[in-house]
C-alpha cells in the first residue's frame, strides 16, 4: 500500500517558530514517530513525505537516522493541506491504485490501524479512521447563541489514515480546484462529489498534535507504551 504523509504545515496553533513535526517528543521528532509506525505496518510498501523544501535538510537527517527499510520520497508541499495532498497524488508511482493519507502530526497511530485501513480500502472507494464523539456538541451562531444540539449518535471525529481509490481521489481533487472548494480533509472532497466514504474504527490515542498541550499528552502516551 502506498502512503502519503502530509507534513508541510507550519504549526501556527503550536506557536512554534518551525514546522511542529520537527519538535521532539520522547527525544524523537514527531515525524519520526509517524514514520516508525508506518515502517512497522506490514501493509505499507512505499512512503511519500509531502513537505516544504526548506525542511528537507532536517527531514533527510531524520531519515538517515531512522534507516527505514521502505522506499521514501520527499514531495514538495503546498500552501494548504489540500494543496499538499494534491501535489502528493501527482507524485505517486504509476502503479498506485489505492492510497492511504496520514497526517504527519498524528504520530500516535499504531501499525495495526494502518494495516486495518489498508485492508479495508481494498473493498470500498473511500474510508477514514474515526471515533464516536464523547462530548455533547453544540452548533453556535456568530453571537454565541446555541442554534442546535445534533444527535451525538451520528457524530464521529475524523482522523487519519484516510484511504482512497487513487483515480477517484485525483478526480475529486481536480473538481475541488475547479469549484474552489476548501476542505480540511480528503474525505470531504469525496463527500462533495457524492462518493461514499466509510468510517473505520480509529483510536482514541490517535490525536493530532496541534497545540502545546497535545505535546504533553503525546509524551504521556508514548511513555505509557514503554518508549
Ligand atoms: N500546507 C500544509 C498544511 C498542513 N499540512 C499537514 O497536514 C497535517 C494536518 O495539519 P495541521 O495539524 O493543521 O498542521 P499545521 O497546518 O502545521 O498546523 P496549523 O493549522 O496549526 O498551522 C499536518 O501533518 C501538516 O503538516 C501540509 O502537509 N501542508
Ligand atoms: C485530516 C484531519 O486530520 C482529520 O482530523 C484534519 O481535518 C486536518 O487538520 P485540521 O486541524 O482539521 O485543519
Amino acid at each position: 500500500m502506498y502512503l502519503l504523509i502530509p507534513a508541510a504545515g507550519i504549526g501556527k496553533r503550536m506557536g512554534s517558530n518551525r514546522n511542529k513535526l520537527l519538535l521532539l517528543v520522547r527525544s524523537q521528532p514527531i515525524i519520526a514517530w509517524t514514520l516508525l509506525a508506518a515502517e512497522a505496518a506490514s501493509t505499507i510498501s512505499w512512503i511519500g513525505i509531502i513537505s516544504q523544501s526548506t525542511d528537507w535538510p532536517e527531514f533527510n537527517a531524520i531519515l538517515a537516522d531512522l534507516k527505514l527499510t521502505k522506499p521514501v520520497e520527499l514531495i514538495q508541499g503546498g500552501s494548504t493541506r489540500q494543496e499538499s495532498v494534491y501535489n502528493g497524488l501527482q507524485s505517486l508511482p504509476i502503479a498506485a491504485e489505492q492510497v492511504l493519507i496520514h497526517d504527519g502530526a498524528r504520530c500516535l497511530a499504531t501499525p495495526d490501524l494502518f494495516n486495518s485501513c489498508a485492508e479495508s480500502i481494498r473493498h470500498c472507494p473511500g474510508l477514514i479512521a474515526g471515533v464516536p464523539v464523547k462530548d455533547t456538541i453544540k452548533i453556535v451562531d456568530g453571537q454565541g447563541i446555541i442554534q442546535e444540539t445534533p444527535d451525538r449518535r451520528q457524530l464521529w471525529a475524523a482522523q487519519t489514515p484516510q484511504g482512497f481509490d487513487v483515480k477517484l481521489l485525483k478526480q475529486c481533487h481536480a473538481e475541488g480546484v475547479r469549484q474552489g472548494w476548501e476542505v480540511t480533509d480528503d474525505a470531504a472532497l469525496f463527500e462533495k462529489c457524492g462518493i461514499e466514504v466509510r468510517i473505520v474504527e480509529g483510536e482514541e490515542t490517535n490525536l493530532k498534535v496541534t497545540t502545546p498541550q497535545d505535546l504533553a499528552i503525546a509524551e504521556f502516551i508514548l511513555t505509557s507504551r514503554g518508549f
